[in-house]
C-alpha cells in the first residue's frame, strides 16, 4: 500500500474536520433559525469497506450522506475521495418513475447523460436484473413489483454506473422485518461479489453489525461521532449469526453507547 501525506490510496473516502450548519432564512419576526447538523466529524472508510451509521433520530446521518454527495455545502472541514468520488444513492423509498419499465428505470441516467453506448447500458441492465433475481420482471412496471423488488432495482439503478462509493439511507426502513432480513442478505451477497465501498445509515442496530466491517454511533444533534466500533465478525454473514454470544456483544455494546450518549443530552 503507497502511503501518500495523511490518506493512503486504499482510502476511498476521508472526512476532516467536518461541520455542517443550516441556517434557515430569518422569518419577518424572528431571527434566523440555526441547526447545527455535524459537529467536528472525522472518519477515514477504506476502499471495499462497508461502514454503517447508526445515531437518534435528527443527528445528522443524512446530512452526512448529502455532504458527500455534494446535495448540501458542508461549513466547514475537508472531504477527500482517494479512489474517486463517483457515487450512487439508495433512499428509503426506491423513487421509480411508475410509467417506465423495470428496465427503463435502470436506464434512467443513461437516457440522460448517454455515457454508454445504448447496447452496452441495455447489456449491464440485463446483468444487473440477472444479479438482482428480477429478470422476469424487465418489462413489467414498478406497480406490478413488491416493495421489496421496488427497492432491489433502486439499488441496481444505484450500481448501474459502477459508481465507486454506494451511499444508502434507511434504504430498507420501509420493508416489513422479513424482507428487510432478506434485502440485507441480498445486499451482502452483491458486495460480497464486487466489494463497493458501502456507507449505510440505519436505525437497526442488527442490521448495522450484520452487514458491516464498521458502525459507526453518533450522538444526538449537533451529531458528532461517539465512537466507531470495529465488527470482528467472520464474513461470510448469514442471519444465522444474530443468534450468536458474539452478534448480541456487538449489539448490546452499541446500545449502551447510544442510550449513554442520548441520557447525556
Ligand atoms: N435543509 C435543511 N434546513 C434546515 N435544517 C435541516 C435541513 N436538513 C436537515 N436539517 C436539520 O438538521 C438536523 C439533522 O438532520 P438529518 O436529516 O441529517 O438527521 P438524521 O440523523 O438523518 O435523522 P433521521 O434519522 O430522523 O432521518 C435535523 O435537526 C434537521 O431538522
Amino acid at each position: 500500500m503507497t502511503e501518500t501525506v495523511g490518506t493512503t490510496v486504499d482510502t476511498a473516502v476521508e472526512l476532516r474536520h467536518v461541520y455542517k450548519r443550516y441556517t434557515t432564512r430569518r422569518s419577518k419576526r424572528g431571527a434566523a433559525r440555526v441547526v447545527d447538523a455535524l459537529h467536528d466529524v472525522s472518519l477515514s472508510v477504506a476502499r471495499g469497506e462497508f461502514v454503517s451509521i447508526v445515531g437518534p433520530s435528527g443527528c445528522g446521518k443524512s446530512t452526512l450522506l448529502k455532504v458527500l454527495l455534494g446535495l448540501t455545502k458542508r461549513t466547514a472541514g475537508e472531504v477527500d475521495f482517494g479512489g474517486g468520488s463517483r457515487m450512487g444513492m439508495v433512499f428509503q423509498q426506491p423513487l421509480l418513475l411508475p410509467w417506465r419499465t423495470v428496465t427503463k428505470n435502470l436506464l434512467i441516467a443513461q437516457d440522460i447523460n448517454h455515457r454508454l453506448s445504448d447496447r452496452e447500458a441495455r447489456e449491464r441492465a440485463e446483468a444487473m436484473l440477472s444479479m438482482l433475481g428480477l429478470e422476469e420482471f424487465a418489462d413489467r412496471y414498478p406497480g406490478e413489483l413488491s416493495g421489496g423488488m421496488q427497492q432491489r432495482v433502486g439499488i441496481g439503478r444505484a450500481l448501474m454506473h459502477d459508481p465507486e462509493i454506494l451511499l444508502m439511507d434507511e434504504p430498507f426502513g420501509a420493508l416489513d422485518a422479513m424482507t428487510r432480513d432478506q434485502m440485507g442478505m441480498d445486499l451482502l451477497n452483491i458486495w460480497e461479489r464486487d466489494r463497493k465501498t458501502v456507507l449505510f445509515v440505519t436505525h437497526s442496530i442488527p442490521e448495522s453489525v450484520l452487514l458491516s466491517d464498521r458502525v459507526v454511533v453518533m450522538t444526538p444533534r449537533p451529531g458528532r461521532i461517539a465512537e466507531v466500533i470495529d465488527v470482528d465478525l467472520p464474513r461470510p454473514r448469514g442471519l444465522e449469526n444474530i443468534n450468536t454470544p458474539e452478534f448480541g456483544a456487538i449489539v448490546r455494546r452499541i446500545r449502551v453507547l447510544l442510550n449513554s450518549e442520548n441520557s447525556a443530552h
